[in-house]
């Protein structure tokens, strides 16, 4: 059996980088893409001092005499101020310049305005509520590196530099193939012995979790013809090919023979990983094919915490791998295997703040009602017992699926 950081390793190394030529994107649509350049500030953040308070700029020297000062200007954000002139205050607003001259801005809590002049009745400190030019970011620093897959605050602080377009890794297409002979299509009737597919609507919304696009979705019979016919269309019209099912020991599965058969050189593992032991490697035509079991609570943890870094690669993205947190497990029974155990589990903090990690009553690869319920996948190193207060790596769905 192959450990499960190799597998893991083994995937990551058949992952090419983007072969394809980098495309603009329209800032609005830039969430969830890509960027294929280092976006490099041309503007200082802020552009200018400005105020960060509602109140007074005022010299702080002309408050010494404690005298009412006259209001020279009112000036709004997105207005000039006038330059200061001595023994003067200019009312502005969160946001508006700094006067030429002023060195300290007062909030309007702190002041009296009548007839046209301000008493200032707290004394600043030199400097307050001022924020400085390019106190933020310096123009030159990079802001966002190649790799980066965009959030909001992503696009919040490319906004600020005006950029309209950014040039970011064309989606990745990924090509998904459920097989089995006992599946039905949801939407159809189904007979006593058939199943919904669930593997295909899974996988394809978690290739969109991670920003990748489903290329196109099939479904084949136990059968090579129409198994290999699938694969073939889907490597040629995708950049990767996920399989689900058909790939362990049975007499119809057939996923292993049929990718043989397409000349593609092919790697199939008993992975010590559960849920999840048989998991295939190909290429067919120079595109990777990987087989997922069928079980979907066993197709789901392969893709968590083995196929996505491998999509990450592909996508042009940094960090492929998301950080593994650690938590204490509380459960009533202790769990061993001969196989890395990737418990569902739910994540909280406990009194004194630590990571509690809670398993799933249903730990089984048939029990389905345990992925939308956890929050991560707690893993149980092999030929090894951990129990209730034990530390354990904690893989938390919310990086590992994005
Ligand atoms: N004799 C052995 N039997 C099995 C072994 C083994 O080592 N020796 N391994 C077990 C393990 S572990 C797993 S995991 C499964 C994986 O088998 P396959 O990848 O060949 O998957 P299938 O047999 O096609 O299906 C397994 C299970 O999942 C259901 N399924 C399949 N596709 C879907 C789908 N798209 N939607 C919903 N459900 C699906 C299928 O009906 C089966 O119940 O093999 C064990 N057996
Ligand atoms: O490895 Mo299988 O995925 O446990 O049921």
């Amino acid at each position: 059996m192959l450990e499960f950081d190799a597998a893991q390793q083994q995937l990551l190394d058949a992952a090419p980088a983007p072969t394809t030529q980098p495309q603009a994107c329209a800032l609005r649509a830039a969430l969830g893409r890509v960027l294929a350049q280092d976006v490099h500030a041309e503007v200082a953040l802020p552009p200018a001092d400005n105020s960060a308070m509602d109140g007074y700029a005022v010299r702080l020297a002309d408050l010494a005499a404690g005298a009412g000062l006259p209001v020279q200007q009112r000036c709004y954000a997105g207005e000039m101020p006038e330059p200061l002139r001595a023994g003067h205050a200019i009312r502005l607003f969160t946001g508006s310049l700094i006067p030429a001259g002023a060195d300290t801005v007062v909030m309007q809590e702190d002041c009296d305005e009548r007839d046209g002049h301000v008493q200032v009745r707290e004394a600043p400190t030199l400097g307050q509520h001022i924020r400085r030019a390019g106190e933020d970011i310096a123009p030159g620093t990079c802001i966002a590196a190649a790799g980066t897959r965009l959030t909001a605050a992503h696009v919040a602080l490319l906004a600020t530099q005006g950029h309209a377009e950014l040039v970011v890794w064309p989606r990745l297409r990924v090509g998904i193939l459920s097989t089995g002979d006992e599946l039905v299509q949801p939407g159809h009737a189904r007979a006593l012995h058939q199943l919904y597919d669930s593997n295909a609507p899974m996988l394809a919304a978690l290739v969109e979790g991670l920003g990748a696009e489903v290329g196109a979705t099939r479904h084949a019979r136990d059968d090579e013809t129409a198994l290999g016919e699938a694969i073939l269309a889907l490597a040629r019209d995708c950049d990767i090919v996920l399989t689900a099912g058909g790939v362990s020991v049975g007499e119809k599965d057939l996923v292993k023979p049929v990718l043989e058969s397409l000349g593609g050189r092919l790697a199939l593992w008993k992975v010590r990983m559960k849920p999840g032991k048989p998991v295939a490697l190909g290429a067919v035509r120079g595109t990777p094919v990987v087989c997922l079991p069928g079980n979907p609570v066993s197709a789901f943890a392969v893709f968590t915490v083995l196929v996505s870094p491998m999509l990450r690669r592909m996508q042009g993205r940094t960090g492929v791998r998301p950080p593994v947190q650690h938590g204490v497990l509380r459960t009533a029974t202790p769990s061993s295997d001969s196989r890395e155990n990737f418990l569902r589990v739910r994540a909280a903090a406990d009194e004194a703040g630590r990571l509690v990690l809670t398993p799933h009553r249903g730990q089984t690869s048939g029990i389905m009602s345990a992925l939308p319920w956890a929050d991560g996948l707690a893993r149980i190193p092999a030929d090894a017992t951990r129990g209730d207060g034990d530390v354990v790596a904690y893989y938390p769905l919310a990086s590992w699926l994005s």
